[in-house]
């Protein structure tokens, strides 16, 4: 599918958006509610693709999760509570589901088989696989991917140093461990995304977070009860339009009620390095820190990033190589070899597309250097997604500067994360709700 994306608007981008709420936080909300006492409700719940794969996949478990708009409610089966699936459950394209499922199914008195898409099946797996052995967990893949086959097993204590900096490993190892004799550590090689380990605490576990910030411990001695929370914006969402606004002339973008827990906010660190103009207004939430972003368009330098600064902005390195084909400069992002092995190789899809503009960009085999003097020359080929969301958006973003009107392929790929995307686009083009 192709579609026709309109030039860039001479007066920018204006308006109030409120994104929808962040991923990471609803696949973690439904898991949890899932093996707790008692109901637990979500509000502004993401209802895209990729959280709708876990929630179906808690429904073939045995769980009764009713949906109203983006409120989801789930009727907790308590921790010894789920069933086996008579299928396999098909994790289309959410890699996050199939990993945090993955430990949470390990310790089951069950056995299940876990699928997924074209992309899905292409992704590593052994890196669950082996942390989990370690609590006893009996993970069958095939040839390292799915299909994967779990045969539930009682689980016990374990030490586990993990070999990649990942959330997503971490949390199917914490979720294993709910489910462990007793207590499991977690030792990672640098701080991530800390979502599980503060949702466990808000259902009434017990993680506690060593100061290094490395190592974290469970504890899988209390039963959980179901809660009720609102999901902030997902910030990987609102960071299509923190680009957006910086790097369209005469823009002006507010973004409502964002999340802005500091595992996940490397991209305002790096707006902030690069001359951003970005304001930061916190509001009083409880569990995870929330707060409203005021961005407006920038002259933008170049940044260098390493390994350390990678996993809290891993998901928006595409819109930092688009940040940077707009600075005065030459950037250079490192240390990010983990985006080839995401929904496709983001080295090499960013690489491709930013190309396509006219960008002087170079690949790397953990990142690229991107020249942001050079005037872009788009070469007038049809960008294309890839079938990977934030490529497509992020291609959709990048038009925004350009004043003739343009193709993108394989626009679908978008609703995996953001299914309001072009709606929350349009707006800002329009100027809904202007601002000063
Ligand atoms: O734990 C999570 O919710 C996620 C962790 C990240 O993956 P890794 O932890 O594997 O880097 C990120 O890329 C993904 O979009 C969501
Ligand atoms: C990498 C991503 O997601 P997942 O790993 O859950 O497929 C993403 O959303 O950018």
């Amino acid at each position: 599918m192709t579609m026709q994306l309109g030039a860039g608007r001479p007066n920018g981008l204006h308006g109030t958006i409120r994104v929808p709420g962040d991923k990471s936080i609803s696949h973690r909300g439904l898991m949890l509610g899932a093996i707790s006492t008692g109901t637990t409700v979500l509000h502004h719940f993401l209802t895209a693709a990729d959280c709708l794969s876990t929630l179906n996949a808690l429904k073939q478990l045995g769980v009764d999760i009713a949906r109203d708009a983006d409120t989801v409610t789930v009727r907790g089966n308590g921790r010894h509570g789920l069933h086996a699936a008579d299928q396999p459950l098909d994790m289309g394209n959410a890699g996050t589901a199939t990993r945090l499922l993955a430990g949470l199914l390990a310790g089951q008195p069950f056995n299940s088989t876990l699928i997924g898409d074209a992309s899905l099946s292409q992704r590593p797996m052994t890196r669950v696989e082996r942390p989990l052995a370690q609590l006893g967990a009996q993970l069958e893949l095939t040839d390292g991917h799915l299909p994967m086959q779990i045969t539930g097993q009682p689980l016990h204590a374990a030490t586990v140093q993990l070999a990649v900096a990942s959330a997503q490993v971490k949390s199917a190892v914490l979720l294993a461990g709910l489910f462990a004799d007793q207590p499991t550590t977690v030792i990672e090689k640098l701080p991530t995304r800390d979502h599980t380990e503060r949702l466990i605490n808000a259902f009434g576990g017990r993680v506690t977070t060593a100061r290094d910030r490395r190592t974290i411990t469970l504890d899988p001695n209390n039963q959980l009860s179901g809660q009720t929370l609102t999901v902030p914006g997902d910030v990987s969402s609102a960071a299509f339009f923190l680009t957006a606004a910086s790097i369209v002339p005469n823009s002006h973008v507010r973004l409502e009620k964002v999340g802005l827990n500091p595992t996940r906010t490397g991209i305002l660190t790096v707006l902030q390095r690069m001359g951003g103009h970005v304001t930061v207004t916190p509001r009083e939430n409880p569990g995870e820190p929330l707060g409203d972003l005021d961005v407006r368009f920038a002259k933008l330098r170049p940044i260098q990033l390493g390994a350390a600064d990678i996993p809290a902005v891993i998901d928006e390195l595409p819109l930092v190589a688009l940040l940077a084909a707009t600075a005065d400069g030459i950037s250079e992002v490192s240390g990010a070899q983990e985006l080839r092995v995401k929904e496709t190789d983001r080295i090499n899809t960013i690489v491709t597309e930013l190309k396509k503009l006219g960008v002087a960009i170079t690949e790397k085999t953990d990142g690229f250097i991107i020249d942001g003097r050079q005037t872009w020359q788009p070469t007038g080929q049809p960008f294309a997604s890839h079938g990977d969301h934030r490529i497509g958006m992020m291609m959709a973003i990048a038009t925004q500067r350009l004043d003739q009107p343009t193709t993108l392929t394989g626009e679908k790929a978008i609703g995996i994360s953001y299914p309001t995307f072009w709606q929350d686009l349009d707006r800002l083009r329009n100027g809904a709700g202007v601002l000063a």
